[in-house]
């Protein structure tokens, strides 16, 4: 697909996440590079003098933390890195509030964990906190909570995190700021003969080899991240934008339709939200392994699962919990809300819906995963 065919849809965009990497916000002293916020806060502060609703995912508290605590590498251990983002997270807040109330605009902290996404009920808050902000024209702007982030509740990267919110906000556009031109053949930093990719239509394994290793000084997941919050996002049917945050008036020339990084071409359709949730919110609690009728049944005839295409149930869940669907090859091609729990799967394995009431004593539902709580091709 031209790129070209893709500059109406950019020039439409209303809704869109523009993220922000640590790359483009902190000197290599750590310390916030205020000319850079700056201009990203003018740009922003423009487009929604436009009318133009936008949220803004930054990330750049640790390294700002970091700058103000002393510290002279990444912080190692969770206790300092929360230590520097609590520090780091009003510094950055306070410079946000501050440049964008020169513009007339009214901000507001959005601190979000994986736990916050991952639990449906806390998923649909945030939903509604973010649209009701942007209801009220304020700008969101948007971290991960660091500072009570540990392990098991982290999400980790700010890309990520930035494909999950635009899937939260159905934003038309997911931008990703940072300090090259966009996807590159090798990371130009090393190789001197890479070369820019303006177009990217499918993450191929050999694409995900070439984005592996660490980012920069401060970044946190390099392109492995970026890759990982295109497959999200391309999977969710919202076009995505790695571009250079240092380039003057970059989020702006995006949306005239000159791409000036990589685009990433989303599916046709835009993904109903619940299924956004099915696949990249929720936590998995858990695996059902299909035979060949029933993985050709969900993936080519969009199916529910029946329990009679089940072979094996991995894990401990319980009905209203979100599990894997895998192959006969070992593949996970879906992950759906089950009606039944791993026990009462177990028992109606390779049944038919028949049969279902006989074997457990009572039946619920036919299906156990309905279609419409499905989502496939992860
Ligand atoms: N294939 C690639 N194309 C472009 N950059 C790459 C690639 N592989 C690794 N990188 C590195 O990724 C870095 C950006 O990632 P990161 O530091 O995490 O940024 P940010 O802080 O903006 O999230 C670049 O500085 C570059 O060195
Ligand atoms: N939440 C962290 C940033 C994590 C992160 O993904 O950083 P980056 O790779 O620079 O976008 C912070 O505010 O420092």
């Amino acid at each position: 697909m031209a790129v070209q065919s893709y500059v109406k849809r950019l020039q439409q965009t209303n809704r869109l996440v523009v993220k922000v990497g640590t790359s483009s916000l902190t000197h290599s002293t750590g310390k916030l590079n205020l000319f850079q916020l700056e201009k990203i806060v003018r740009q922003v502060a423009d487009i929604a003098n436009q009318g133009k609703e936008i949220v803004l995912v930054t990330s750049g508290a640790v390294g700002a933390g970091m700058g103000k605590l002393g510290f002279r590498e990444k912080p190692r251990t969770i206790p300092d890195k929360q230590a520097a983002a609590a520090v780091g997270q009003g510094i950055l807040l306070h410079m946000y509030e501050k440049l964008f109330a020169e513009y007339g605009h009214t901000v507001a902290q959005v601190l979000l964990t994986r736990e916050d996404l991952a639990d449906r009920k806390r998923y649909l808050n945030a939903r509604n906190a973010l649209a009701t902000l942007l209801h009220y024209r304020v700008i969101p702007i948007v971290n991960e909570n660091d500072t009570i982030a540990v392990e098991e509740i982290r999400l980790g990267d700010n890309d990520t995190l930035a494909a999950l919110v635009a899937g939260l906000v159905d934003a038309d556009l997911l931008m990703l700021l940072t300090d090259t031109d966009g996807f590159y053949t090798a990371d130009p930093q090393k190789d001197p003969d890479a070369k820019l990719l303006t177009i990217i239509e499918d993450i191929s394994a050999d694409l995900e080899k070439v984005a592996e290793g660490a980012g920069s000084t401060f970044g946190t997941g390099g392109m492995e991240t970026k890759l990982h919050a295109a497959k999200i996002s391309m999977n969710f049917g919202i076009p995505m934008i790695i571009a250079n945050g240092f380039k003057e008036g970059v989020i702006w020339r995006n949306l005239q339709g000159e791409i000036t990084g990589t685009l990433f071409i989303p599916r046709e359709t835009k993904l109903h939200s619940k299924k956004r949730w099915i696949a990249y919110g929720s936590d998995i609690q858990g695996a059902i392994h299909v035979d060949a009728g029933a993985a050709h049944a969900i993936l080519e005839a969009g199916k529910s699962l029946l329990p009679i295409g089940v072979v094996r149930v991995e894990g401990n869940f319980e009905p209203g919990n979100v599990v894997s669907v895998i192959s006969p090859e070992g593949v996970e091609i879906a992950r759906g809300i089950v009606n039944y729990s791993s026990q009462d799967i177990d028992k109606i394995k390779g049944r038919r819906t028949s049969e279902i009431a006989e074997v457990l004593g009572h039946k619920d539902y036919d299906e156990v995963i309905h279609r419409n709580n499905l989502t496939v091709k992860i």
